[in-house]
């Protein structure tokens, strides 16, 4: 009988379950550091989106593991409330959001994290763009706040969605890190697009000054980012990415208005994602290549989709 999806009782399932871990994916962390050694010589660190708190447990076994815990700091920030773990400071909170990044960077103050994890994952909402567009964005906010609290020499490991934008993420780690390596770690599951990037001897670029101006879901990261300059604005150095043909003059329909605020709005930051504005465009795009007068009902039926997405999650 084959599996039905509701079964996740994999051999790591019940591994958790018999090794008392909150969940599965404390054997990906475990496996990246047989990998990856991020565990030497580490007293402090950052665990970003870590409900149900497995990569926290990890954590806490392994820099408090010698009984000379006075120097361990290990701070664990979600969304959603955790249950208590000996030896870490909980913060619940929405990690692109300033006031969680600053609420964070408060328990570093005059210090810095040894290492930086994050597993953050969004709701899946199984339109792909989507769904690595906000996968994505918790990246680039897990990486806002590495830029702050990370030693130079550190370590940040992040989970990200090998998508098709997922080059331009590199290079943008690849500013900050010379050492950017992909994992994939045995425990996850073959049939995911998730991986991590494990990225090795943190070191900005001169001149560079952490900030929060960066755009990110929370709209008020951009407020001044036009303002940011040279290596302060290497977090997103590219231009918008996607078919800008699509506001060409010679088009043989006008650009809705959401098409346009979206190009308007995207533009002058120049978003490091496709927006999903964007992607929406383009099916327009290349259905009026192929239809000029009307879309057909297929990529009518996806643009609504998307746009449909968007609306719920209010972006
Ligand atoms: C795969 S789970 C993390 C599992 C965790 N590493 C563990 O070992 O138990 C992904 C987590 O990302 C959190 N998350 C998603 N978006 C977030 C956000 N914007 N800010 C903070 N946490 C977020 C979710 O609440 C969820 O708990």
């Amino acid at each position: 009988m084959g599996r039905s999806s509701k079964d996740k009782r994999d051999v790591y399932y019940r591994l958790a379950k018999e090794e008392g871990w909150r969940a599965r994916s404390a054997f990906k962390l475990l496996q990246i550091d047989e990998e990856f050694k991020i565990f030497q010589n580490v007293k402090k660190v950052v665990d970003l989106c870590a409900a149900p708190g497995s990569w926290s447990q990890v954590l806490s076994q392994k820099l408090r593991s010698d009984g000379d815990d006075s120097e361990a700091k290990i701070v664990a920030v979600d969304l959603q409330a955790m249950a208590p773990i000996t030896g870490v400071i909980q913060l619940q909170g929405d990690i692109t959001k300033v006031s969680t990044a600053e609420d964070i960077i408060s328990h570093f103050e005059g210090d810095h994290a040894d290492l930086v994890v994050c597993d953050g994952a969004p709701d899946v909402t199984g339109l792909h763009d989507i769904d690595e567009y906000i996968q994505a964005q918790l990246l680039l906010a897990a990486l806002n706040i590495t830029t702050h609290v990370l030693k130079k020499g550190g370590t940040f490991v992040a989970k990200i969605f090998r998508g098709k934008d997922v080059s331009l993420l590199y290079s943008q780690l690849r500013i900050f890190f010379p050492s950017v390596t992909i994992a994939k770690p045995r425990s996850s599951r073959n049939s995911s697009i998730e991986a991590f990037v494990v990225c090795e001897k943190y070191s900005p670029p001169d001149g560079y000054v952490p900030n929060m101006c960066n755009p990110l879901l929370d709209q008020h990261y951009d407020v001044d980012f036009n303002s940011l300059d040279g290596p302060n604005r290497v977090i997103v150095p590219f231009l918008a990415c996607g078919d800008l043909s699509a506001y060409d003059s010679d088009r043989t329909y006008p650009l809705q208005l959401p098409e346009r605020e979206a190009y308007e709005y995207h533009a002058p930051s120049q978003s490091p994602i496709t927006p999903p504005y964007q992607i929406a465009c383009q099916l327009r795009k290349q259905n009026q290549l192929q239809n000029p007068t009307q879309p057909s009902p297929a990529v009518k039926h996806e643009v609504d989709e998307v746009e449909g997405a968007m609306a719920q999650l209010h972006l």
